[in-house]
């Protein structure tokens, strides 16, 4: 069973606090595991990623087979019927035009002195992109991190999936043809992570990994930050629905569920003014739980990291969202708009009773790959200016230099670097 909480109870901080460190995936023993996975295969090449894959996805890949031929992603790509072609390019199109609107632009001026200054605005080269695979398949997670690379004008997509038992997901590879990626592995976890970070034999490295995907994938991120780029940490999947007496109980702990079951580590917690919601909801979780095939995962995640907190207001409801920072907010309430200026810390905000956090998984045109364990206090979704680097532009002319002379041998004298003050002072007419 989740957790129950109500903020009138006098352990309350104390229990929430506990919820709030709950061990969902940064653990030292993650890290090890992980650290180990990354040297090996920094000190091997394919031969380690070949054993690790073998292993854990208890496949039979070979070095010469860990690419994935362009026949091959032809023939299974050709496998996935013409309904879900078309709802992958609906998805496509709409995270395409989204996307579209987030392209930065370059500004250049020149200020009173004459001095140009400007930000110029260039794509990554090379990006991988990892794309989860171990307990369901995630044509539309394939879309989410390429698109918006190519809107920004990356060159070299190279993808990372893993294939357990061998089997490839043909709707990922459809979804990785309609979105233009150049290469894809057959490949997943830390082992994934790190060829593409410091490359092997037959996997280049990039410049940077971006993508969501279990604990081992985020240790393995973390640990490889510096070598490569990283978008954020986007691990198990959470979600917090605010509700009030408004909301439908069923919608409510179908939404719950939605996220529980991406299970390993996922949460989902319900914060509501009304006792009497939080006790329909409970019910209505179990009876819905019992209508899923998948319902293992889904009760495992809700049972280990599920919570259903009560509070006297929706003021506290939004004050308990900032601190639990969660990847999706969902507000069940008639007017969301009144309360979304003062959530500040989440992934995304989902507005209203008819906006299911599912829509934005797959065809709102929004980002799902968001910042999960708190990490939305630091930390954005997805976008495109994750794929884009910036370059400052300064030039100055003999005027220009000449007023900021002064200033700037200044403070080279005070930092005592005389080169510093000299190849000013040189360039002046004195
Ligand atoms: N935040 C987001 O935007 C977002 C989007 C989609 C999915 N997700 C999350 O991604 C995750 C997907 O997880 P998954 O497991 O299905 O797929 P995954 O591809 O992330 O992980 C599978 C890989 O993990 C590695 N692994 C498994 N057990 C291991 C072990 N004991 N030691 C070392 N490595 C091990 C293996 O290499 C395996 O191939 C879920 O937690 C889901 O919530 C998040
Ligand atoms: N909810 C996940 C994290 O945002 C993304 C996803 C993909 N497919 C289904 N759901
Ligand atoms: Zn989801």
């Amino acid at each position: 069973m989740p957790i129950r909480l109500d903020s009138h109870d006098a352990d309350f901080e104390q229990r929430f606090a506990a919820l709030l460190a709950g061990k969902r995936e940064a653990s030292q023993e993650v890290g090890d595991v992980v650290a180990n996975i990354i040297a090996d295969v920094r000190a091997r090449g394919d031969a380690a990623v070949v054993e690790w894959t073998n292993t854990f996805d208890k496949s039979d890949v070979a070095p010469a087979t860990l690419r994935i031929s362009d026949a091959e992603i032809e023939a299974e790509a050709n496998r996935v019927g013409p309904e879900v072609v078309a709802a992958l390019q609906t998805a496509h199109d709409r995270i395409r035009a989204h996307h579209a609107k987030q392209l930065p632009v370059d500004h250049i001026y020149q200020d009173h002195l004459g001095v140009t200054l400007g930000t110029r605005w260039t794509a990554v080269e090379a990006v991988g992109i990892y794309v989860p695979g171990g307990l369901a398949s995630y044509p539309s997670s394939v879309l989410m991190n390429a698109v918006p690379a190519k809107v920004a004008g990356v060159e070299r997509i190279a993808m990372v999936v893993p294939a357990p038992h061998g089997q490839l997901n043909p709707a990922v590879l459809a979804a990785a043809r309609i979105a233009g990626v150049t290469e894809i592995y057959r490949v997943g976890g830390a082992q994934a992570v790190a060829a593409l970070a410091y490359g092997t034999e037959h996997i280049a490295r990039v410049d940077k990994i971006v993508g969501p995907g279990n604990a081992f994938v985020a240790a393995a991120k973390r640990q490889v930050f510096g070598q490569v780029g990283i978008d954020m940490i986007a691990g198990p999947s959470e979600v917090l629905v605010i509700a009030d007496g408004s909301a439908n109980p069923a919608w409510v702990a179908a939404d719950l569920i939605a996220q529980a079951e991406h299970g390993a580590g996922a949460q989902s917690i319900l914060v509501t003014t009304e006792k009497g919601l939080a006790d329909a909801v409970a019910a209505e979780v179990e009876r819905q739980l019992n209508l899923l095939p998948k319902q293992g995962i889904a009760r495992d995640g809700w049972d280990e990291f599920g919570a259903i907190i009560t509070v006297a207001s929706l003021d506290a409801a939004v004050v308990l969202a900032n601190r639990i920072a969660s990847e999706h907010v969902e507000l069940a309430i008639d007017d969301p708009q009144s309360l979304v200026p003062r959530i500040r810390h989440a992934g995304a905000i989902f507005l209203g009773h008819h906006t299911p956090e599912a829509i934005g998984d797959y065809v709102g045109g929004s980002n799902h790959v968001l910042p999960t364990a708190r990490s939305a206090r630091f930390a954005s979704g997805l976008g495109v200016l994750d794929f884009v680097k910036r370059t400052s532009i300064l030039g100055c002319d003999p005027s220009s230099l000449a007023a900021l002379a002064e200033a700037a041998i200044t403070l080279a004298e005070v930092e005592a670097l005389d080169g510093h003050g000299r190849s000013i002072s040189i360039r002046l007419n004195r």
